[in-house]
């Protein structure tokens, strides 16, 4: 029986997959193989010599010490696309938000509650104030062409907005996905100096940290009109404040409140609703909870964002996952030790991602703590499982 330690809510459909006679899963255990978790933040906490994977059920991983886990062989994965749909919609609700006023008006409104009769008079006498303009017309920069950022660009062309896109790093399965209405922008500065309202879908790495900072603020039209459904670290708050006090920025719509956001007006912040919905919930779990499955009971890895993605179907035997360094020499070494435990290699796969590899090998014979002990002593080795 395996341990899952959960870290905030799973959706029970994700659990589910992982039989209860197989794993224990719970949110107490002590000697997790692996973690399912949401947005908690884990860099503080300290990772149980126990623990094999991570999975993250979601899109971003900033809040996982990613590289220390490589280092100590713990793979970690995502569920790309898995949310998508979700933030999609709500970043269209606050493109719409950020034109039309609606979280001021919808304020106002409230603050009508005891004027009796006089309501729907007072509506109709203040409702002008909260004028705003429509989205079709108008251009959308759209910063990140991943899973999200090309369903936000491409429904946007169906709501009538001319649409910029920028990704320097886009992938092939992303482009195909991109409509081809989507004007392509090969720097930032022309999506800036074009784009009447600015939408960004980029994770937060030390290269996109204050992304949206006075320089780029200084660069957008008058009146910009931004929208956050990313992360918070991804925009310079006090920037982004400068340019709203000012009016330089029209409006601000993200899902990442802050003390200094809060009470501002122009600034609309949700309670980070993006993937808060039943079916992005259920996709993200299930797609975690299957990913881990599969690492655990089979050394397979999909999805993992330090690792490379690694298959071998089952052909009887033992199977042996050595995780190390991608360094020469490794493969002769674990085969080499294989053979010396007069070990028959009957399938076996290596691949590599920047610094580290993977090698799964497939063998018939007994594999004893010799041939461990011998993995486990080659120069560069960081984890071997017997499965
Ligand atoms: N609010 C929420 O609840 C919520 C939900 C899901 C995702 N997110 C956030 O949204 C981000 C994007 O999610 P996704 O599923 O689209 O991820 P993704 O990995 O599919 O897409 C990210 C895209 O950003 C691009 N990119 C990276 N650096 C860039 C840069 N400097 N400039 C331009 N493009 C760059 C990548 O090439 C990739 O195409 C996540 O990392 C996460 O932080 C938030
Ligand atoms: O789990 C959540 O609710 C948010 C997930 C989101 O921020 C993500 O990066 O996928």
């Amino acid at each position: 029986m395996q341990e899952i330690l959960t870290l905030n809510s799973i959706s029970p459909k994700g659990v589910e997959r992982l039989s209860s006679s197989l794993f224990h899963v719970a949110d107490d255990v002590e000697a997790p193989a692996g973690i399912l978790v949401r947005s908690q933040n884990m860099h503080e906490m300290e990772l149980p010599e126990s623990l094999l994977a991570i999975a993250r059920a979601g899109a971003g991983t900033n809040n996982i010490p990613v590289e220390q886990c490589t280092a100590r062989g713990v793979v970690v994965f995502n569920t790309p696309g898995a949310n998508a749909n979700a933030v999609k919609e709500l970043t269209i609700a606050g493109l719409i938000m950020a034109c039309r006023n609606l979280a001021p008006a919808l304020d106002w409104v409230g603050g009508l509650k005891g004027e009796g009769d006089a309501v729907a008079k007072l509506v109709e006498k203040g409702k002008s104030r909260f004028v705003g303009p429509e989205l079709a017309g108008k251009r959308l920069g759209v910063i990140g062409l991943g899973a999200i950022g090309v369903k936000v660009a491409n429904v946007a062309t169906h709501l009538g907005l001319e649409v910029y896109g920028y990704d320097p790093y886009i992938s092939v399965e992303a482009a195909w996905n991109l409509s081809r209405n989507v004007i392509h922008c090969v720097n930032l500065n022309d999506l800036y100096s074009q784009c009447d309202l600015i939408t960004v879908h980029v994770p937060v790495t030390k290269d996109t940290v204050g992304l949206i900072n006075s320089e780029a603020i200084a660069q957008m039209k008058q009146g910009v009109r931004i929208v956050n459904f990313a992360r918070g670290e991804l925009v310079d708050n006090g920037a982004l404040l400068a340019g709203v006090r000012t009016g330089r920025v029209g409006c601000y719509v993200c899902d990442f409140p802050t003390e200094e956001l809060l009470g501002e007006p122009g600034v609309v912040a949700l309670p980070h609703l993006g993937a808060s919905t039943p079916e992005s919930e259920e996709n993200c779990a299930v797609m975690a909870a299957d990913q881990l499955r599969d690492y655990l009971l089979n050394g397979n890895i999909h999805n993992s964002v330090n690792l490379p993605n690694v298959e071998l179907p089952r052909v009887g035997g033992s199977r042996i996952c050595v995780l190390h360094k991608n360094v020469p020499g490794m493969l002769s070494g674990i085969t080499g030790a294989a053979s010396e435990a007069g070990l028959n290699i009957e399938n076996l796969v290596n691949k590599s991602r920047r610094d580290v590899a993977y090698t799964m090998l497939d063998v018939s014979g007994n594999v004893g703590g010799g041939v461990v002990a011998r993995l486990k002593g080659l120069e560069g080795c960081i984890r071997v499982r017997i499965i």
